[in-house]
């Protein structure tokens, strides 16, 4: 037993452990919780400080999660430096040339504490190619699988605290644990439905998309599902549902049941190697500068953008561009910073009669009862984040206007790998008979389209370059137009008829040509925030692979990279469920000496 507050370094001050891992986000803080629970001595080096301090209720309430300022994916946006790295992205030459603000968790738990909760596993295929692309059979579903199951605990529906009897649903109790000794992440259904999206699943429905008797979280991605989320329902700090983020579920178990040590508010500004081995951390806490030791691995855990700038920053990386700011080269790793993957996102809006979650809680007259309702019985808006999403393999129909080209890129994608993801969301509307808006979006899961990160500089504290590469393969180009049709369609079913309000709010009436559909989605597409794939796994470094199947950076020794940088490819959905059980699954490679 030790106190709470013994977790917590007190910097500056140099200190030595078997393992430091660099960034107490959604992977590292996983990473290092289960190596602290081995016994062994555990520091992690994390930039920001904890978000429930220094966010407000923002990143607590479910209800704000798509509302928080700090996502505003514009180039001007509502500051919020203490959770958000703040970074402006390259202009995108295939979007219309604009910089967006792409948000990045800069707090205990990272962007775990930022994003929008969703939670859903890949595909079957999806893993087979990933383990065949690495080499590995370790990340098969029917291998990798027990690592989701590690990580989280379900809390199964309570049907009666949702609000709707249209929201019932069946799901697959036997890929998840819910009983004792299950992960530290809280999973669980939200306990109020958006009743927006009871009619949005009834128009995707009538394009073909049924709802799924399992759900998305056992390795099919076929059909609509009210998605499971990262929403711990009674949350024992708060008293009420509250997110799950990484700082919420691992590392308040890791405080209660290890040694391990946090050093918050302090930024890793340099990896350090002897003999090519890595063997600490240079840090800095408000300009004081001090060491930290790992005896036996520095986890690199930074996240898609600052892992490879640490990486580059530290020696490893192309070197010519390591070369052109007077970076001494370790380790030629032409991968670093390459391969950056992006699934775009755009909507449809049309003016809803139906009320939404967002029309209550702006609503002076109803708002009050919504929050006695989350305060008391942890329901009603506030307590919810997510609802209904679909995935589909465009129908035969949507791909007879597809190249040659686009048609054997998608051809060659796993068989059961979906292309597009669509979202149910809504905004409180203004209009005759309009209570909602209500935005049906539709999601291009597998970009052909490539970014990169790059650096200016050898000082990690200037921000890394990043471009996302956004539409600039006509490939993508070609799905998002056939997608934002099927939107379409989905809003012109019958089904739709008796809540749809007056004429298309977004794209309008005046986009119709595929021409002028395309330059809209070029002018108007925004990230689902799911950006990876820079520091790739693979099985060679000559192949532009950065780390190998048990994460270990190639060319050196003693230095692991584990977040989404590696994720080999943009996974189908929402990435964070995948992210959990491969930290997860290379801390057991650690512990196993692999
Ligand atoms: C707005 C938004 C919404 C999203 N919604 C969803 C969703 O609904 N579902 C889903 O599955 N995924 C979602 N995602 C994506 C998902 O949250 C991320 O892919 C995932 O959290 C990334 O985890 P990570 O471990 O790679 O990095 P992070 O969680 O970002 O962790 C990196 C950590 O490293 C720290 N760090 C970085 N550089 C340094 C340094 N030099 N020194 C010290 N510390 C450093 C950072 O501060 C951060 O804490 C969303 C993302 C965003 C931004």
């Amino acid at each position: 037993a030790r106190l709470p507050s013994s977790a917590f370094a007190v910097p500056p001050g140099d200190a030595t452990y078997d393992y430091v891992v660099v960034g107490g986000g959604t992977a590292g803080l996983a990473v290092a919780a289960r190596l602290a629970s081995s016994g062994a001595s555990v520091g992690v080096v994390e930039a920001g400080g904890a978000y429930e301090l220094d966010n407000g209720n923002q990143s607590i309430v479910p209800g704000y999660a798509f509302s928080q300022p700090a996502l505003a994916p514009v180039e001007v946006f509502p500051p919020r430096p203490l959770v958000d790295w703040s970074l402006v992205s390259q202009p995108q030459t295939g979007a219309a040339g604009r910089k967006v603000h792409y948000a990045a968790g800069k707090t205990l738990g990272g962007t775990s504490a930022l994003n929008t909760l969703a939670y859903n596993r890949g595909t079957k295929g999806s893993y087979q190619k990933w383990a065949t692309l690495v080499g590995s059979s370790a990340y098969t579903w029917d291998n990798f699988l027990k690592y989701f199951v590690k990580s989280s605990e379900l809390t199964p529906p309570d049907f009666a605290k949702r609000n709707t009897p249209n929201a019932t649903f069946t799901y697959d109790t036997s890929v998840w644990c819910t009983g004792k000794n299950c992960g530290p992440l809280q999973v669980s259904y939200s306990n109020w439905v958006d009743p927006s999206h009871t009619w949005f699943a009834a128009g995707l429905k009538a394009i073909g998309l049924n709802t799924s008797t399992i759900g998305h979280n056992s390795g099919i991605l076929q059909g609509g599902a009210y998605t499971t989320e990262t929403i711990d329902p009674s949350d024992p700090w708060f008293g009420t549902a509250t997110r799950s983020s990484s700082e919420s579920s691992y590392l308040r178990w890791a405080i209660a049941n290890t040694q391990l040590m946090v050093h918050y508010r302090t930024i890793a500004t340099k990896i350090l190697f002897t003999s090519g081995k890595a063997t600490g951390v240079s840090v800095a806490t408000e300009g004081y500068s001090y060491t930290l030791t790992a005896k036996k691995e520095v986890i690199l855990s930074a996240g898609t953008f600052h892992s490879p700038q640490l990486l580059m920053v530290s020696g490893i990386g192309p070197s010519a561009k390591l070369s052109s700011l007077g970076i001494p080269v370790i380790s030629n790793l032409v991968g670093v910073g390459q391969n950056l993957q992006d699934q775009i996102f755009f909507s449809v809006q049309n003016g809803m009669s139906t009320p939404s979650s967002p029309s209550i809680l702006s609503d002076p007259a109803q708002e009050p009862a919504a929050l006695q309702q989350y305060l008391t019985k942890a329901a009603g808006p506030y307590s919810s984040a997510g609802g209904y999403i679909a995935f589909e393999k465009l129908p035969a129909s949507s791909r007879t206007a597809f190249s040659a080209r686009t048609n054997s890129l998608l051809n060659a994608l796993p068989a059961d790998v979906p292309e597009i993801e669509y979202l149910a969301g809504s905004f409180a509307g203004t209009g005759a008979g309009v209570v909602t808006i209500g935005d049906l979006s539709a999601s291009i899961l597998n970009p052909f389209s490539r970014g990169n990160v790059t650096i200016s500089s050898a000082d990690a504290t200037v921000p890394p370059l990043v471009d996302m590469g956004w539409l600039t393969d006509p490939a993508d180009a070609e799905v998002a137009v056939a997608a934002l049709k099927r939107l379409r369609q989905a809003w012109a079913a019958p089904a739709m008829a008796a809540v749809k309000v007056g004429p298309e709010v977004k794209p309008g009436g005046a986009v119709q040509t595929d021409a002028q559909i395309l330059q809209w989605i070029r002018e108007n597409a925004i990230q689902i925030w799911h950006a990876c794939g820079t520091n790739a796994m693979g099985s060679s470094a000559a192949a532009g692979a950065v780390v190998g199947p048990t994460a270990k950076v190639f060319g050196v020794a003693g230095l692991r990279v584990v977040d989404a940088s590696v994720l080999p490819f943009a996974l189908p959905g929402h990435p964070q469920a995948t992210i959990y059980a491969l930290a997860e699954k290379i801390a057991d490679d650690i512990l196993a000496g692999r």
